[in-house]
């Protein structure tokens, strides 16, 4: 289509503030979440819009339950008027090329007003004032780490955590997202391999043990070390990954490699098939993002790692790492690791020793946890109606490499098939005409890459100035991505533990960033849910976002009669909107293809929708999903029918006693990392269902 001969015949109604706020009658839909106070609403709707008796709600009693994807009488609600864009050209009368408008701004449920309890995070004080050279560490070491490694200055979690390892203690280390606990365990652990006697020879095989739960962050962790290792040329360090042939990582195995930097799947891999590892003089193990690999997913396979270590050796340093290590693990770790000494960094931790101590007994459950933020980390969210959703997010990616002149953002999705969908349609939509971005800026990683790809954009977006990577919380954990200067997450995560190092991949050690989180109406709870864990989100208006479309050129629009549009008129940004909606509209329908990718994409989002835990249910139910309205933000002009058919089948399905597959259980399995005998309490099948679907 020639975006110079697009003409949009949009209701020229006039738009007194903005997009309308308050005093609008709604639209309720039914069985849909709505806020209780009477607070004044907006709603992105058209002024002159009146419920029709139609679209009123029934009287309380006749209220039919409503399926959440059948999306029928959502269909009886919308007027003919308002009939979603099929996508075919009209004639005007002036014979130039038309496009009927979607609905884009009609018939959206309302905004809440964003009730924010004030909140006061926990801080964490990034540097000491401590010199690596006050520590009794190796000369060389020192050197490597103030010439080589630039950091002259211990980080707070470096200056306690590594006299306690050093001093031989297990230790727990709870600081916040980029404070440098890498670090803070590769110091000691470079000391102390590199004065064991005899001289540590490769063929020894592991000392150290480190386990990570992404592929990505073993490269991280594994460049750490090696640096580290850089004077003590007779320490091997190597990492297994997956991805690389098993067969040439049995051959580095049998060769032999000292420090181990592995995820736990393919640690296991060997352990039970190609048994080229042995841990006979193994005496470190290190657990980074303790929580994530203790929990769910990975319990299976780090109980047989864990089996096989114990059976091997007996004496042993532990260390367990997170930024959110809840008082769960630190009770878990009280009955496991041998006196381990705590160390947790934040101010006004009131149920923590601070600044290292024996951990207390913590009678609350992981959910009530509170954990630093990065002091220079500014939170934001917005409510945007599911229509919207998808403008919003574009609008907010052209806005920011407009006005940041080409920012440095990754954008959190919850599946692998929604950051396929998202990446293509991004990159082909938003880089037409003479839009200022090109399909190269924009890159993809989740665990459905194949592995040297997977690689090559982690490296290429730790290198680039400028790039929005869209990724699943594959990249959530541990990656430390340098100068990224938004998060974005389109939807919620599952925990505000996962919330934490989402938008921790910015704002690293003391460093300013930014995070969004784009939410629908019916989720603005959940930023309640983030105050309870003492996390202050401030509000960015969608209106606002979307006024950065009047910077766009590629989206100008020509009226019939030449007459321009008025670039501060409220209209005019709606307008816009309209036609980038209709951009991503057009490219889904292009071919059959395109159609059935952005349903199955449609279906994924369904899926993961589904699997948030229990304790979130009462704001992320699939029954509180607007079928129609969800599918706009997949570029599908309507709720696809066959779709609504076979969810409505696997709703049933869970509403006879399936519906556990989707809940996670918060508890956390009891892992005994000192003993030869593991117990494994949490059942897996949901936890491996649900890592399944975020990669
Ligand atoms: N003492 C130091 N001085 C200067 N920079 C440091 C120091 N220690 C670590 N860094 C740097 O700080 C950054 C963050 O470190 P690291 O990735 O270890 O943080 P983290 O606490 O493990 O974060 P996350 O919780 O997200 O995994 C890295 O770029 C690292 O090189």
């Amino acid at each position: 289509m020639g975006d110079e001969n697009l003409i949009l015949n949009i209701t020229q109604a006039p738009v007194p503030n903005s997009f309308q706020r308050g005093n609008n009658k709604s639209h309720k839909h039914p069985g849909k979440w709505q806020p209780k106070s009477k607070a004044v609403k907006r709603k992105c709707q058209e002024p002159s819009e009146e419920p029709s008796p139609k679209r009123r709600l029934p009287p309380p009693h006749q209220k039919k339950q409503r399926n959440a994807v059948d999306e029928k009488p959502y269909k009886k609600h919308e007027a003919p008027s308002e009939k979603i864009l099929d996508g075919k050209k009209e004639e005007n009368p002036k014979g130039r090329p038309a496009v009927k408008t979607s609905s884009l701004f009609k018939n959206n449920p309302e905004v809440p007003d964003i009730d924010r309890p004030a909140v006061k995070q926990l801080k964490e004080k990034v540097f000491s004032a401590d010199s690596f050279s006050d520590l009794d560490l190796h000369p060389h070491l020192v050197a490597t780490i103030k010439t080589v490694m630039n950091m002259p200055n211990m980080t707070s979690v470096q200056k306690l955590t590594i006299p306690a390892l050093l001093a031989g203690r297990d230790v727990l280390v709870r600081s916040q997202t980029g404070s440098g606990k890498t670090m803070a365990y590769g110091v000691p652990l470079v000391q102390a391999l590199q004065g064991v006697t005899p001289k540590i020879q490769r063929s020894d095989g592991p000392y150290a043990l480190v386990l990570v739960p992404t592929r990505e962050l073993a490269l991280q962790s594994f460049n750490t070390i090696q640096k580290l290792l850089k004077p003590f040329t007779w320490i091997v360090p190597g990492v297994l990954m997956g991805g690389e042939k098993r067969k040439s990582e049995k051959a580095r195995l049998r060769k032999g490699i000292n420090i181990l930097i592995s995820t736990p799947g393919r640690l296991l891999d060997h352990i039970k098939s190609t048994k080229s590892i042995h841990f006979t003089r193994a005496r470190w193990l290190i657990v980074d993002e303790a929580d994530r690999i203790l929990d769910m997913g990975f319990e299976k396979d780090v109980t047989a790692i864990l089996n096989a270590l114990n059976s091997q050796c007996q004496h042993r340093q532990n260390v367990l790492l997170s930024a959110t290590l809840s008082p769960g693990v630190t009770r878990l770790a009280d009955i496991s690791l041998n006196d381990p000494f705590n160390v947790t960094i934040a101010e006004d931790n009131s149920r923590e020793a601070k600044h290292g101590g024996k951990a207390k007994e913590d009678k609350k459950d992981s959910e009530s946890s509170c954990f630093a933020m990065p002091e220079k980390l500014h939170q934001h969210a917005v409510v945007a109606p599911s229509k919207l959703k998808l403008v919003t997010l574009a609008t907010f990616i052209l806005g920011k490499w407009k006005c940041e002149r080409k920012a440095k953002m990754i954008v959190f999705f919850p599946s692998c098939e929604l950051v396929e969908f998202y990446h293509t349609l991004l990159s082909k939509v938003l880089t037409v005409g003479d839009s200022a971005m090109g399909s190269d800026d924009f890159l993809r990683l989740h665990g459905n890459m194949e592995q040297e790809e997977r690689t090559e954009v982690f490296q290429q977006f730790t290198n680039c100035q400028a790039g929005i990577l869209l990724c699943t919380d594959v990249a959530a954990r541990g990656l430390d991505l340098p100068q990224v200067t938004w998060i974005v997450q389109y939807g919620a995560p599952a925990s505000a533990a996962e919330y934490i190092h989402r938008v921790g991949r910015t704002a690293r050690l003391g460093a300013q960033g930014s995070s969004l989180l784009i939410l629908i109406p019916s989720e603005a709870a959940y930023l309640q849910t983030l105050a309870e864990h003492k996390i202050s989100v401030s509000e960015m208006k969608m209106e606002d976002i979307l006024s950065n479309l009047l910077m766009e050129d590629f989206l100008k629009i020509k009226r019939a009669g030449g007459k321009k549009s008025d670039v501060a008129d409220p209209q005019t940004v709606r307008e816009r909107a309209t036609v980038l909606q209709t951009k991503f509209e057009d490219y889904v329908h292009a071919s059959a293809d395109t159609a059935l990718w952005a349903k199955k994409a449609l279906q994924s989002y369904i899926r993961s929708y589904a699997t948030y835990p229990k304790n979130l249910k009462h704001i992320f139910h699939i029954r509180s999903l607007h079928l129609g309205h969800v599918a706009k933000s997949f570029g599908l002009r309507d709720a696809p029918h066959n779709l609504s058919r076979q969810l409505s089948g696997s709703l049933n399905k869970q509403s006879k006693g399936k519906q556990k597959r989707f809940c996670l259980p918060a508890r956390i399995p009891t892992i005994q990392l000192l003993h030869p005998t593991i117990e494994i309490h949490a059942t897996s099948p949901e936890r491996e269902a649900f890592a399944s679907v975020a990669c």
